[in-house]
């Protein structure tokens, strides 16, 4: 395995320069999809650095561009890189970079919305990406339900939403999306970059978190539950949860759970949260 990040850039073939290769292809960001790239091969070997051991994993990258974290990836000792990019112009570089590297890298032009990314590589499978904003949470939350197919997620978001995903109870961000994750995975801020690491810059600071899965996961019926519950508690956040999760039948559930009922969600614990999440699944079982 490379030793430092000179090291691994040592392992690439000479490549034409990120910047000489988003003017032959014309791909000036567009906002609607979310284009700030990374074209320090610094910051990019460090990203794919912070995944941990890629040996003998497959990588997906969410969100290619012009490839800067993507020939990062491939200077790691990952078995194989599959990149999934919306944008047309963006495919016709990777399909380009994937001349250099053949067996290792591809690319599928898709949604990652839409797209079912377990169906594009064999296990072990790692999630790295610098992702685009507008659908990061949505896009985190899929990856979620599917827990037990993902090794490890390395991933680019705007800071206040990293700091939502890793947030504990009692704190500012500490809502829905931190409880979702924190019970399906370990979370944590591994970096933090300012707008001027982008190209565009974006208008806010970004962060990279790392998640990795639970050994044990939820089921899906249960994972349904707990989204049932957290937006209920936390929709009307201000709320005492035995007004919030009244439509939840929250008085049996607050019974059963034996959790206070006029406390707050945000003063709950993620363990409180899967045992509301348990008793609720269970009740509408029963009835
Ligand atoms: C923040 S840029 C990151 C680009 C590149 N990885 C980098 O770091 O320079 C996000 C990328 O995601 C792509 N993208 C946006 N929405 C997408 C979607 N729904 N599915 C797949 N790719 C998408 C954009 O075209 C863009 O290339």
């Amino acid at each position: 395995m490379p030793a430092n990040i000179r090291e691994s850039e040592a392992l690439l073939p000479a490549l034409e320069s990120l910047r000489d290769v988003i003017s032959r292809h014309g791909l000036d960001a567009r906002k609607a999809l979310g284009q700030h790239f990374l074209l320090d091969p610094d910051i990019t070997a460090r990203i794919a650095a912070l995944a941990g051991k890629l040996e003998g994993r497959h990588v997906v990258e969410v969100g290619p561009g012009p490839g800067g974290l993507t020939r990062a990836l491939l200077a790691t000792p990952a078995a194989s890189v599959t990149a999934v990019e919306l944008d047309t112009r963006a495919v016709g570089i990777i399909t380009e970079l994937a001349a250099h590297f053949p067996g290792r890298l591809s690319v599928v032009e898709a949604d990652a919305l839409t797209q079912d990314l377990t169906t594009l590589c064999p296990a072990p499978r790692h999630i790295v990406a610098n992702l685009p904003y507008n659908v990061a949470t949505p896009l985190l939350i899929g990856w979620l339900r599917q827990g037990n197919a993902w090794e490890r997620l390395t991933l680019m978001f705007q800071l206040e939403v990293a700091e939502r995903i890793c947030a504990a109870p009692d704190s500012p961000h500490y809502g829905r999306l931190g409880v979702l994750a924190q019970w399906c995975a370990q979370c944590a801020i591994v970096m933090k970059l300012p707008p001027g690491a982008f190209t565009p810059p974006p208008a806010v600071w970004s962060a990279v978190a790392s998640i990795i899965p639970h050994a044990t996961q939820p089921e899906p019926a249960l994972f349904k539950a707990m989204e049932r519950v957290t937006a209920a508690a936390f929709g009307q956040r201000r709320k005492m949860l035995r007004g919030s999760l009244k439509s939840l039948k929250g008085e049996q559930l607050l019974a059963e759970t034996g959790i206070d009922g006029t406390r707050r969600a945000e003063t709950l614990s993620v363990a409180e949260f899967d045992c509301l999440a348990k008793a609720h699944l269970a009740l509408s079982r029963a009835s």
